[in-house]
Protein backbone atom coordinates (compact mmCIF):
# COMPACT_ATOMS: atom_id res chain seq x y z
CA UNK A 1 0.00 0.00 0.00
CA UNK A 2 1.94 2.89 -1.41
CA UNK A 3 -0.17 5.42 0.16
CA UNK A 4 0.14 4.73 3.54
CA UNK A 5 2.64 6.97 5.56
CA UNK A 6 3.14 6.66 9.09
CA UNK A 7 1.78 9.16 11.17
CA UNK A 8 4.61 12.23 12.54
CA UNK A 9 5.80 11.89 16.02
CA UNK A 10 3.43 13.53 18.38
CA UNK A 11 -0.16 12.38 17.06
CA UNK A 12 -2.14 11.61 19.04
CA UNK A 13 -5.06 8.48 18.11
CA UNK A 14 -8.15 7.25 19.71
CA UNK A 15 -9.96 4.47 18.37
CA UNK A 16 -13.56 4.53 19.22
CA UNK A 17 -14.99 1.19 18.78
CA UNK A 18 -18.69 -0.95 19.95
CA UNK A 19 -21.10 -2.71 18.37
CA UNK A 20 -23.10 -1.24 15.82
CA UNK A 21 -25.75 1.74 16.93
CA UNK A 22 -23.68 1.55 20.57
CA UNK A 23 -23.18 5.51 20.28
CA UNK A 24 -20.06 5.99 18.74
CA UNK A 25 -21.08 8.45 16.42
CA UNK A 26 -22.84 10.53 18.39
CA UNK A 27 -19.99 10.43 21.89
CA UNK A 28 -17.52 11.43 19.34
CA UNK A 29 -19.77 14.59 18.21
CA UNK A 30 -18.78 15.77 21.62
CA UNK A 31 -16.13 15.02 21.97
CA UNK A 32 -14.94 17.11 19.29
CA UNK A 33 -16.94 20.02 20.26
CA UNK A 34 -15.18 20.03 23.71
CA UNK A 35 -11.63 18.84 22.77
CA UNK A 36 -10.99 19.46 19.17
CA UNK A 37 -10.19 16.29 17.81
CA UNK A 38 -10.47 15.62 14.29
CA UNK A 39 -13.20 12.57 13.82
CA UNK A 40 -12.94 10.35 11.17
CA UNK A 41 -15.63 7.93 10.85
CA UNK A 42 -14.45 4.76 8.85
CA UNK A 43 -18.27 4.13 7.67
CA UNK A 44 -18.64 7.53 6.68
CA UNK A 45 -15.07 7.63 4.92
CA UNK A 46 -16.65 4.67 2.87
CA UNK A 47 -20.06 5.86 2.22
CA UNK A 48 -18.32 9.00 0.60
CA UNK A 49 -16.01 6.95 -1.16
CA UNK A 50 -18.97 4.48 -2.45
CA UNK A 51 -20.82 7.62 -4.03
CA UNK A 52 -18.08 9.33 -5.93
CA UNK A 53 -18.63 8.75 -9.07
CA UNK A 54 -15.03 8.69 -10.01
CA UNK A 55 -13.74 5.79 -7.39
CA UNK A 56 -13.45 2.60 -9.06
CA UNK A 57 -14.36 1.01 -5.24
CA UNK A 58 -18.14 2.70 -5.47
CA UNK A 59 -20.14 -0.81 -6.19
CA UNK A 60 -17.72 -3.07 -4.28
CA UNK A 61 -18.51 -1.03 -0.88
CA UNK A 62 -21.96 -0.87 -1.60
CA UNK A 63 -21.95 -4.55 -1.54
CA UNK A 64 -20.09 -4.95 1.21
CA UNK A 65 -21.90 -2.14 3.20
CA UNK A 66 -25.14 -3.61 2.45
CA UNK A 67 -23.95 -7.10 3.35
CA UNK A 68 -23.26 -5.61 6.40
CA UNK A 69 -19.11 -7.16 5.60
CA UNK A 70 -16.00 -5.61 6.27
CA UNK A 71 -14.68 -4.04 3.31
CA UNK A 72 -10.97 -4.67 2.17
CA UNK A 73 -8.56 -2.91 4.80
CA UNK A 74 -6.63 -1.59 2.01
CA UNK A 75 -9.04 0.46 1.12
CA UNK A 76 -10.16 1.89 4.17
CA UNK A 77 -6.88 2.48 5.89
CA UNK A 78 -6.06 3.97 2.56
CA UNK A 79 -9.51 6.28 3.22
CA UNK A 80 -8.45 7.00 6.80
CA UNK A 81 -4.54 7.56 5.89
CA UNK A 82 -5.14 10.13 2.89
CA UNK A 83 -7.82 12.55 5.38
CA UNK A 84 -5.02 12.18 8.45
CA UNK A 85 -2.44 13.46 5.84
CA UNK A 86 -4.34 16.12 4.25
CA UNK A 87 -5.08 17.36 7.78
CA UNK A 88 -3.25 20.07 9.75
CA UNK A 89 -4.23 18.32 13.25
CA UNK A 90 -2.56 16.03 14.96
CA UNK A 91 -5.51 14.38 17.16
CA UNK A 92 -7.95 12.07 15.63
CA UNK A 93 -10.53 10.50 16.90
CA UNK A 94 -10.90 7.51 14.77
CA UNK A 95 -14.75 5.62 14.81
CA UNK A 96 -15.53 2.69 13.86
CA UNK A 97 -12.20 1.10 12.52
CA UNK A 98 -10.13 -1.41 13.30
CA UNK A 99 -13.03 -4.06 12.30
CA UNK A 100 -10.37 -6.46 12.57
CA UNK A 101 -7.53 -8.33 14.02
CA UNK A 102 -5.93 -7.68 11.01
CA UNK A 103 -6.14 -4.23 10.41
CA UNK A 104 -4.93 -3.42 14.06
CA UNK A 105 -2.10 -4.80 13.46
CA UNK A 106 -1.43 -3.20 10.01
CA UNK A 107 -2.42 0.39 11.31
CA UNK A 108 -0.16 0.28 14.98
CA UNK A 109 3.00 -1.02 12.92
CA UNK A 110 2.43 1.23 9.75
CA UNK A 111 0.32 4.21 10.73
CA UNK A 112 0.49 5.07 14.51
CA UNK A 113 0.11 2.93 17.91
CA UNK A 114 -3.53 4.47 19.03
CA UNK A 115 -3.35 6.48 22.90
CA UNK A 116 -6.04 4.18 23.79
CA UNK A 117 -9.10 2.86 22.80
CA UNK A 118 -12.61 3.89 24.21
CA UNK A 119 -14.99 0.63 23.44
CA UNK A 120 -18.85 1.82 24.04
CA UNK A 121 -20.33 -1.78 25.46
CA UNK A 122 -23.94 -1.71 24.57
CA UNK A 123 -26.54 -4.74 25.09
CA UNK A 124 -27.50 -5.88 21.77
CA UNK A 125 -31.02 -5.22 22.22
CA UNK A 126 -30.57 -1.64 22.87
CA UNK A 127 -28.63 -1.24 19.97
CA UNK A 128 -31.13 -3.18 17.82
CA UNK A 129 -33.62 -0.76 18.63
CA UNK A 130 -31.52 2.39 18.39
CA UNK A 131 -30.31 1.37 14.75
CA UNK A 132 -33.95 0.29 13.70
CA UNK A 133 -35.22 4.14 14.58
CA UNK A 134 -32.24 5.54 13.24
CA UNK A 135 -33.56 3.86 9.98
CA UNK A 136 -36.56 5.52 9.85
CA UNK A 137 -34.85 8.55 8.91
CA UNK A 138 -31.22 7.79 7.80
CA UNK A 139 -31.44 6.43 4.47
CA UNK A 140 -28.75 3.95 5.32
CA UNK A 141 -29.00 0.63 3.47
CA UNK A 142 -27.96 -1.03 6.09
CA UNK A 143 -30.19 0.43 8.83
CA UNK A 144 -32.62 -2.57 8.16
CA UNK A 145 -33.34 -5.59 10.36
CA UNK A 146 -31.87 -8.23 7.63
CA UNK A 147 -28.20 -5.99 7.76
CA UNK A 148 -28.58 -5.18 11.38
CA UNK A 149 -28.93 -9.33 12.66
CA UNK A 150 -25.52 -9.76 9.95
CA UNK A 151 -24.14 -6.38 11.25
CA UNK A 152 -24.05 -7.81 14.89
CA UNK A 153 -22.94 -11.50 14.02
CA UNK A 154 -19.75 -9.71 12.45
CA UNK A 155 -18.96 -7.73 15.20
CA UNK A 156 -18.93 -10.73 17.60
CA UNK A 157 -16.91 -12.82 15.61
CA UNK A 158 -14.40 -9.92 13.75
CA UNK A 159 -14.54 -7.55 15.63
CA UNK A 160 -14.51 -8.24 19.45
CA UNK A 161 -11.28 -10.13 19.10
CA UNK A 162 -9.95 -6.42 18.09
CA UNK A 163 -10.99 -5.80 21.57
CA UNK A 164 -9.09 -8.20 23.29
CA UNK A 165 -6.23 -7.29 21.30
CA UNK A 166 -6.01 -3.88 22.82
CA UNK A 167 -6.90 -5.35 26.08
CA UNK A 168 -4.33 -7.16 26.54
CA UNK A 169 -1.92 -4.37 25.41
CA UNK A 170 -4.06 -2.65 28.35
CA UNK A 171 -5.47 0.31 26.51
CA UNK A 172 -9.11 -0.33 26.57
CA UNK A 173 -11.47 2.14 28.39
CA UNK A 174 -14.79 0.21 29.00
CA UNK A 175 -17.90 2.48 28.74
CA UNK A 176 -21.02 1.19 29.71
CA UNK A 177 -23.28 3.02 27.32
CA UNK A 178 -26.96 1.81 27.44
CA UNK A 179 -27.95 5.37 29.67
CA UNK A 180 -28.81 8.98 27.78
CA UNK A 181 -26.04 10.40 25.48
CA UNK A 182 -24.95 13.23 28.10
CA UNK A 183 -24.73 10.40 30.89
CA UNK A 184 -22.35 8.15 28.71
CA UNK A 185 -20.26 11.10 27.91
CA UNK A 186 -20.02 11.86 31.61
CA UNK A 187 -18.20 8.65 31.83
CA UNK A 188 -15.92 9.66 28.32
CA UNK A 189 -15.02 13.21 29.50
CA UNK A 190 -12.57 12.85 32.39
CA UNK A 191 -10.24 10.64 30.21
CA UNK A 192 -9.79 12.97 27.72
CA UNK A 193 -9.59 15.90 30.29
CA UNK A 194 -6.24 13.01 31.03
CA UNK A 195 -4.77 13.69 28.07
CA UNK A 196 -3.90 17.25 28.03
CA UNK A 197 -2.58 17.26 31.66
N1 LIG B 1 -26.87 6.87 24.70
C1 LIG B 1 -27.83 6.85 23.79
N2 LIG B 1 -29.13 6.71 24.16
C2 LIG B 1 -30.12 6.69 23.25
N3 LIG B 1 -29.93 6.82 21.91
C3 LIG B 1 -28.66 6.96 21.49
C4 LIG B 1 -27.56 7.00 22.39
N4 LIG B 1 -26.42 7.16 21.68
C5 LIG B 1 -26.80 7.22 20.40
N5 LIG B 1 -28.12 7.12 20.26
C6 LIG B 1 -28.91 7.09 19.03
O1 LIG B 1 -28.73 5.79 18.48
C7 LIG B 1 -28.50 5.84 17.08
C8 LIG B 1 -27.11 5.27 16.79
O2 LIG B 1 -26.14 6.17 17.32
P1 LIG B 1 -24.79 6.44 16.56
O3 LIG B 1 -25.07 6.74 15.13
O4 LIG B 1 -24.03 7.42 17.34
O5 LIG B 1 -24.13 4.99 16.71
P2 LIG B 1 -22.90 4.34 15.99
O6 LIG B 1 -22.22 3.49 16.98
O7 LIG B 1 -22.08 5.39 15.31
O8 LIG B 1 -23.64 3.45 14.93
P3 LIG B 1 -23.05 2.77 13.60
O9 LIG B 1 -22.14 1.69 14.06
O10 LIG B 1 -24.23 2.23 12.91
O11 LIG B 1 -22.35 3.84 12.83
C9 LIG B 1 -28.66 7.30 16.68
O12 LIG B 1 -29.96 7.49 16.23
C10 LIG B 1 -28.41 8.08 17.98
O13 LIG B 1 -29.12 9.28 18.03
O1 LIG C 1 -13.52 0.05 9.07
C1 LIG C 1 -14.65 -0.16 8.56
C2 LIG C 1 -15.77 0.58 8.88
C3 LIG C 1 -16.98 0.31 8.28
N1 LIG C 1 -17.07 -0.67 7.36
C4 LIG C 1 -18.34 -0.96 6.65
O2 LIG C 1 -19.24 0.15 6.78
C5 LIG C 1 -20.41 -0.28 7.48
C6 LIG C 1 -20.94 0.83 8.31
O3 LIG C 1 -20.00 1.22 9.29
P1 LIG C 1 -20.43 2.14 10.54
O4 LIG C 1 -19.24 2.23 11.42
O5 LIG C 1 -21.57 1.43 11.18
O6 LIG C 1 -20.83 3.45 9.97
C7 LIG C 1 -19.99 -1.54 8.22
O7 LIG C 1 -21.05 -2.40 8.55
C8 LIG C 1 -19.06 -2.18 7.20
O8 LIG C 1 -19.77 -2.78 6.17
C9 LIG C 1 -15.97 -1.41 7.03
O9 LIG C 1 -16.03 -2.33 6.21
N2 LIG C 1 -14.77 -1.14 7.64
MG1 LIG D 1 -21.51 5.59 13.30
Amino acid sequence: MSEIVRAPGGTIVIFVLGGPGSGKGTQCSKIVKDFGFVHLSAGDLLREEQQNPNSKDGDLIKTYIKEGLIVPMEITVKLISKKMQESKSNIFLIDGFPRKLDQAEFFCKNVVEPHFILFLDCDKEVMKQRLLKRGETSGRIDDNIETIEKRFKVFKEESLPVIEYFEEKEKVHRIPCTESPDEVYLKIRPLLEGLSK
